[in-house]
Order: structure tokens, then sequence, then C-alpha cells
């Protein structure tokens, strides 16, 4: 779920291809030396201090290069305004545990523990840069592999797309005939909660590609158009819930990747709960098919469905009837009959890519 920033995150943005850390962090890399940065102020590094200099410079990555050189660690605010130390050696508590081998990176792994500020290890021997915040420790990944890795994420939900697309072409003749099982409905939800949560993923790597993501962005946001509002449609067609459907599927989106798994647990937030429930066919509103009727406003679609109740029904309404709903007259009562019958026949063509 969205909510507060994932600091993770932030430290994935700071440190990708394009910003001056990292441009900073690529040229001690391309002299050949090893460094170490902790981006911490003054109060919260200081004590931790127990050698260097003191130095109130403007941050830029040459001048970072420059006092890397200097070896031990270079210390910058968090604004990554000001550099603060240089030459500084590092004193963490030593009661604090750490798995690193190296001096370097265990110093970074003990002080990103003792006061969770971003530290920032650059290997001399291995040519890798480790960033440590708390408990977290990551390895930067090169582009290459993070290309493939997007690639790769890019082509999964082009798949799910696809059998999403699918799944609710099938369904809409089902809506017209009241054979619409909670099952059926769980699965459509279902493949849309799996793209939501890779595009979670590639969106991460995306991060990371900093300057380079502009493509895969790009496919990104198309193979995503559209995938939360169908989601929310299709809730609206079938909840007994009373709360409104964006927050039933947040509700869903909030769901562990195991429960995801299980149609049961999926349809809860709907309001399908009893195992008669479960069993029996739910009739369509109509929201999602009607919503893809040229020309038909909201407010019409909510009229039709409030006088009328589902959409079988809708379609099965004689001319007088629909003329009776206000905001509807002949063109309007032509566009939908003409829509209804094709969405009955399994054509999708005027779906928005659904
Ligand atoms: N307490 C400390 N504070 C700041 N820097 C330190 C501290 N201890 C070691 N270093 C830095 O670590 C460097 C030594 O790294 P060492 O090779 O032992 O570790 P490492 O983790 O294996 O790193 P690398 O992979 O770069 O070799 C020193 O040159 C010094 O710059």
């Amino acid at each position: 779920m969205e909510g507060k920033k994932d600091p993770r995150l932030e430290f994935l943005r700071l440190t990708a291809p394009g910003t001056p850390l990292r441009d900073a962090i690529d040229r001690i890399l391309q002299l050949g030396r090893g460094g170490l940065l902790l981006v911490a102020n003054r109060e919260v590094a200081g004590p931790l201090i127990a050698a260097g200099f003191e130095l109130n410079a403007p941050f830029t990555p040459q001048a970072i290069v420059e006092l890397a050189k200097m070896d031990r660690a270079v210390v910058v605010n968090e604004e990554l305004e000001t550099i603060l130390y240089a030459n500084a050696h590092l004193v963490p508590s030593p009661t604090i545990p750490s798995q690193e081998t190296g001096t370097r990176h265990r110093v970074a792994e003990q002080v990103a523990r003792e006061i969770e500020r971003l530290v920032i290890a650059i290997s001399e021997d291995r040519h890798r840069v480790t960033l440590f915040h708390g408990e977290w420790r990551y390895e930067l990944q090169d582009i290459q592999t993070l290309f493939v890795r997007v690639s790769q994420g890019l082509q999964i939900l082009d798949r799910y797309r696809r059998e999403l697309r699918e799944l609710l072409t099938a369904l809409a003749p089902l809506e017209f005939e009241r054979r619409v099982f909670p099952s059926h409905v769980a699965a459509v939800l279902q493949r849309a909660l799996y793209m939501m949560e890779l595009e979670r993923d590639v969106e991460r790597t995306l991060v990371e590609l900093g300057v380079h993501r502009e493509l895969p962005e790009r496919h990104l946001t198309v193979l995503m158009r559209g995938v939360r509002e169908e989601m929310e449609l299709l809730v609206r067609d079938f909840k007994s819930d009373p709360r409104p459907a964006e927050e039933i599927v947040d509700e869903l989106l909030a769901l562990a990747p195991e429960d995801v798994l299980r149609p049961d647990v999926i349809l809860r937030p709907l309001g399908i709960t009893t195992d008669q429930e479960l069993e029996e066919p739910i009739p369509s509103r109509g929201y999602r098919l009607l919503s893809k009727v040229p020309r038909l406003p909201v407010s019409v679609i909510e009229r039709l469905i409030e006088e009328i109740g589902t959409v079988d029904k809708v379609y099965r309404a004689s001319r007088r009837q629909l003329d009776r709903v206000k905001g509807i007259a002949e063109a309007r009562a032509r566009a939908i009959e003409f829509s209804l019958s094709r969405f009955k026949n399994g054509y999708t063509g005027t779906m928005d890519g659904f």
C-alpha cells in the first residue's frame, strides 16, 4: 500500500545513475579506490567520530572524490548539501555485531545499525558498492542486470495483461446470463493483483535505473493502463459490502502475497463470505460494461443501474423503459443496445485495452 515513504527506496533513488552521489561513487570506482560515505547530520554523526577533519564545504561529486582519496570516511549531511567531515575515523560501539569480514564494511554495517543512517561502502578489492541502513544491506546492481530484471518483469506483465483481458472478455457474456460465480470474479481480481504486485517490483528496479528508466517506464505505464480502474468497476459490479469500491480495492492491495492465492480471502472484502455465497452466481450491476459504451456519462450509468438494477435487465429493457431514465434519449438508447449486444457476444474492441 502507498503510505509513508520507504526510506530504502529513497536511498536507491539517491544513489541511482544520474545523481550527484552516484556520480561520486562511480568516479571513486573508476579510480580503482575504495571509500566510506556516511550520510548523517552533525549531531548524529559527531559522537561516532574519533578523529578527522571537520569541514563545511559544499557537496559536489568532485569534492567527494578528492576527499575519499584521504582514506577513512567522508560524512555528508542528509540534505546532501554539505560535506561535514573528511578522513573521519568512525568508532561504532564494539558490542554491535557485524557479518562483514573487511574492516571498512564492518564499520559501515555497525555504524548503520547504531545510528540508522545511510552508510555506503565502496569496495576497493571487489569493485562493489554496498548500502547499509539499520539491518538493511543492499549491493548496488550494474545497469545490465537491472535492465534484464526490468525486461523480465515487463514480459510477465504483458502475459498477465493478455490473460486478464481474456478473463474479462469471457466474463461479459456470463454477466448477461447471470452465470457469473464468485470464482470468476476472484480469478479476475487475482490476475489484476498479481499485476499490481509485479508493478511495484518493476517500479523499484526503475528507481535503481535512475536516468536510464525512461523507456521501460513508458512500457510499464502502457501495460498497467486501466488495471486499477477495471478492478474498481468489477468490485462495484459484484460487491455486497456497502463501502466504496476504492476502499475495497485498497484492502485487496494490502493482502499478503499468500492470501492473493486464495479466492475465498480475495472475495471477503467484497462481502462474499459464507460457503453458500461462494457457491451461488452473483448478478452483475454492469458498471464495468456500461462504462465502455461510448459517450455515456457516469451520472447516466448510475441512474440506469439504480432504476433498472442489473446489466442483464438493462440489456433486455425496452426502448420505452430506457427512455424513462433521465439523460437517455434515442441516440444513447441505441448506443447502449449496440454496445451491450457486442459485449454479450464476447467483443472487446472498445474496452480501452480490455
Ligand atoms: N573505523 C574506521 N573508520 C573509517 N574508515 C575505516 C575504519 N576502519 C577502516 N576504515 C577504512 O577501511 C579501509 C580498509 O579496508 P579493508 O580493506 O580492511 O576493508 P574491506 O571491508 O575489505 O574493504 P575493501 O573491500 O575496500 O578492501 C581503510 O583504508 C580505511 O579507509
